[in-house]
């Protein structure tokens, strides 16, 4: 891996009585989609949240270029380039695509912003610059969504199920926007459960499972791990 732009170490999440993330250890780097999977409340969730600023670990750290942003709230986290999206896209009803994309990079951001309509253009909203976000089509507003993640720079790009909710055919437009993220430098996380769309897009991935790390590496090589077709499966010898 080149030089790691955000790295978790030892990062630990207690809920009253529940460990909802263990001791994990991983790293983000530049231009790299790095996969996140496992089965149902194995963690992924809450390890985006530690890492975009939402929560805030019971133990371990979080850096950015070296930086310690463990206690970095999540404003400034954004601030310095660490974004992310919602499962559900967060919207403001009644107002435009551009007015959203004018908000996202209104933020002060220390990377500076993108032209909005260039955004709008590579994320498949081109020609729906002046329509109101609450009338678009669900697939357009989780592109939306992704495009205003883009329009501030981002140098991190947190992303939980980007594809939950949308159509086969919004799919390959959100595809194509996770790969501009990348291709333009940002060190890419994907929290995904359909595990053909994470090997198309990520070379490398991070297997939680009961929030601990069961296997970091080729995600070809994840598919056909036992701790990983056991954790999904129950048993690896029912895949065989
Ligand atoms: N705010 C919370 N309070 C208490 N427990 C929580 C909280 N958030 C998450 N958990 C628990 O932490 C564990 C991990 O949840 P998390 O949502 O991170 O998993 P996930 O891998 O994202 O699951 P899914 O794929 O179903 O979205 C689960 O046992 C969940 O019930």
């Amino acid at each position: 891996m080149t030089e790691p732009v955000l790295e978790l170490s030892g990062v630990t999440k207690d809920f009253a009585g529940v460990r909802a993330v263990d001791a994990v250890s991983c790293a983000l780097a530049a231009g790299e989609v790095t996969g996140f999977i496992g089965p149902n409340g194995a963690g992924k969730s809450t390890m985006i949240n530690l890492a975009s600023g939402l929560l805030r670990p019971t133990q371990g750290s979080i850096r950015l270029r070296g930086a310690n942003v463990t206690r970095t709230s999540m404003a400034r986290r954004a601030r310095l380039g660490i974004r992310r999206s919602f499962q559900h896209p967060h919207l403001l009803a009644g107002a435009t695509v551009d007015s959203m994309l004018r908000l996202a990079a209104s933020a002060p951001r220390s990377g500076g912003i993108r032209d909005r309509k260039a955004v709008a253009d590579r994320f498949g909203l081109g020609d729906r610059l002046d329509q109101v976000v609450t009338d678009l089509p669900y697939g357009h507003q989780k592109l939306l969504n992704l495009a205003m993640l883009w329009v501030g720079r981002a140098v991190v790009v947190l992303l939980d199920e980007p594809y939950a909710g949308v159509g086969p055919e919004h799919r390959d437009a959100v595809t194509e926007a996770i790969r501009t993220m990348a291709g333009d430098g940002a060190a890419v996380a994907l929290v995904e459960h359909n595990l053909e769309i994470v090997s198309s897009l990520a070379p490398t991935s991070v297997v939680l499972d009961l929030g601990a790390v069961i296997f970091t590496g080729a995600t070809q090589d994840a598919l056909r791990d036992e701790r990983v077709l056991t954790a999904y499966l129950g048993s690896a010898e029912e895949t065989a």
